[in-house]
């Protein structure tokens, strides 16, 4: 499994990278690969390059840690040089640290049944609707030019998994960027296939995700503390 940390949290706006911010004594690092100690794999985590030393040094031996790149699709593929043969392989966010152990299982045994790729999502609950900058003289204001058919969509999660081939295929491009693996795979024409995600399983991108990360922690009920190392 690759897990790419190499972010440097530009919307959370810490001090220091984002896989690095404290949520109550561990790293959002940390609690993320705390969270996979009862699946079968192998780690390789993707840091920014001044951090490899600090990082190794946080996390269990058995982990690799290799430095990243200036996109998340670079860190990924610098993940995948450097992880083990697998027949599946998972790709994770660090920034995604409450994951339910369900999750991981329902993506795997989606690639096991036959599907090259495999992502969570969710239903999108708000109204979408498309915008163009109004050109009226509205001030700030966008002009609505559309609303967005909301069924049909899906919001996408980590972990995201493939066959070993198919991942290959998607960063066959070793200059390709999407912001997510599945993105790529879509590009060369892997079929991507979607299995329930889970709100838990929320990225931690802004400072209001921090807060919500910080409650979650305090308050201990997510279900991947259940049997598993914190
Ligand atoms: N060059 C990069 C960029 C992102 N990531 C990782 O990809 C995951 C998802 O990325 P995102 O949440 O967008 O993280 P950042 O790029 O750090 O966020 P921002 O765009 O706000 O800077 C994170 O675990 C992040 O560390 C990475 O490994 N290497
Ligand atoms: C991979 C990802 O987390 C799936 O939702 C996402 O695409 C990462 O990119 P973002 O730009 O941080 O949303």
């Amino acid at each position: 499994m690759v897990i790419p940390a190499a972010g440097s949290g530009v919307r959370l706006g810490e001090p220091v990278p984002k896989a690095f911010v404290d949520l109550g004594g561990r790293t959002v690092l940390q609690r993320c690969v705390d969270g996979l100690a009862t699946l079968d794999a192998d780690v390789v985590v993707v840091v920014p390059a001044d951090l490899v030393d600090a990082a190794r040094t946080q996390l269990p031996d058995h982990v690799v840690v290799v430095a990243g790149g200036a996109h998340r699709s670079d860190s990924v593929r610098a993940g995948l040089g450097a992880a083990a043969h697998r027949d599946i392989v998972l790709v994770h966010d660090a920034a995604r640290p409450f994951t339910p152990v369900a999750v991981f299982e329902r993506v795997v045994d989606a690639v096991r049944s036959g599907h090259r790729a495999v992502v969570p999502g969710l239903p999108v609950a708000d109204t979408l609707k498309q915008v163009v900058v109004a050109s009226d003289g509205s001030g700030d204001c966008e002009l609505v030019t559309r609303t967005v058919d909301r069924e049909s969509l899906r919001a996408i999660q980590t972990p995201q998994g493939f066959t070993r081939e198919a991942l290959a295929l998607a960063h066959a491009d070793d200059s390709g960027l999407a912001t997510d693996d599945a993105g790529l795979a879509e590009r060369v024409g892997v079929p991507v296939h979607v299995v329930p995600g889970d709100p838990l399983a929320f990225k931690i991108t802004t400072p209001w995700d921090l807060r919500i990360a910080r409650d979650v922690v305090a308050e201990g009920d997510h279900p991947i503390h259940e049997g598993v190392t914190r």
